[in-house]
């Protein structure tokens, strides 16, 4: 077909935490849990599988959140497919905070790149970045679904979104403690005030600074540095059983925070301690899955 790299694309992209406590809408963290995606360009239609999370209530038409990230960067790139066929293998949950539809939106438009012929000279990083951070709104789960690793993330005045990545200490890693119900992010974004107290804001801003030493080599200050007074407490309404869990572990010193808008609560931990992970593993509420996650240095990969 005119345009297109002849074949099958595919991708798997990595679950994401946001936010890691006051980097409200900058900083964001791949983990080791990974979608895997396949698409190719058909004569006619949409046909898609998806098997996983998701399998029971995602729609199978154009609507498709991947499909829709799909055909916005074919527009970009000045194609039309005839059809597409997708199939996805999803573990990343949905509505959870773990950054699923970020996921989704950067499969999409990478796995189009891929679709079409010259595909990354046409659309490189960068602009692959701006597009799921626009099709996103924010841009704080795109970069490290994209990049992987640590990612520090935002906005210019003229509306373009950029992303650098910042180190992280091999020593890092992650639980998460995931509860049953979902939560939309947009849900979680409506309970945000307009406009916060000065000091809060200059606290936030002071830690967030923090957080990127310790995740680069200072570990030790995770705990003072995932302290947020701009999004968390404000979210509580929506997910009280998690802010709870997050003051629980940190009076005992563990670095918890919540994940993206919630409801999923991440706490850092010391990767050498496997004896402090399990017992973090242990204080799983019930119901909840916990989950003992690297960070993933790899963003979207084909596979
Ligand atoms: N792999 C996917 N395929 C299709 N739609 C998805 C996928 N992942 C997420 N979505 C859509 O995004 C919604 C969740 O997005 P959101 O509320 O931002 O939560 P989060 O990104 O934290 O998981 C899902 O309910 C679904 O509509
Ligand atoms: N900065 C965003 C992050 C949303 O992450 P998600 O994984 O919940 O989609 C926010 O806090 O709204």
């Amino acid at each position: 077909m005119n345009g297109f790299a002849p074949g099958v694309a595919r991708v798997s992209v990595p679950a994401t935490s946001a936010n890691l406590g006051p980097g409200f809408d900058a900083l964001g963290l791949a983990l080791g849990l990974r979608d895997r995606l396949e698409a190719e360009v058909t004569d006619d239609g949409v046909v898609i599988e998806v098997e996983g999370f998701g399998a029971e209530d995602v729609p199978r038409d154009e609507s498709h959140l991947v499909v829709r990230s799909m055909y916005a960067a074919f527009e970009a790139l000045e194609v039309k497919p005839a059809g597409l066929r997708l199939s996805c293998v999803n573990v990343i949950p949905h509505a959870r905070g773990m950054g699923s539809s970020s996921a989704a939106i950067v499969a999409g438009v990478w796995l189009a790149r891929e679709l079409v012929a010259g595909g990354r000279l046409l659309l490189d990083d960068a602009a692959l970045l701006d597009l799921a951070a626009r099709i996103e709104g924010h841009p704080d789960n795109v970069a490290p679904a994209l990049l992987g690793g640590f990612t520090i993330s935002g906005q210019d005045a003229d509306g373009s979104f950029y992303a650098v990545p910042g180190a992280v200490d091999p020593r890092v890693g992650a639980v998460v403690f995931i509860p049953p119900e979902p939560v939309s992010t947009a849900m979680a974004r409506g309970l945000l005030p307009a406009e916060v107290p000065h000091a809060d804001a200059a606290t936030n801003a002071g830690r967030a600074a923090l957080l990127v030493a310790a995740l680069g080599g200072r570990p030790q200050e995770l705990l003072r540095a995932t302290e947020d007074r701009l999004h968390q407490d404000y979210r509580r309404p929506a997910m009280p059983a998690s802010l709870e869990l997050v003051e629980t572990l940190r009076a005992d010193a563990v670095p918890a925070i919540v994940s993206g808008a919630g409801p999923t609560v991440l706490a850092f931990t010391d990767t050498s301690d496997r004896d402090r992970i399990a017992d973090l593993v242990d204080r799983c509420p019930e119901g909840w899955t916990a989950l003992d996650l690297a960070v993933d240095m790899r963003g979207a990969t084909a596979w």
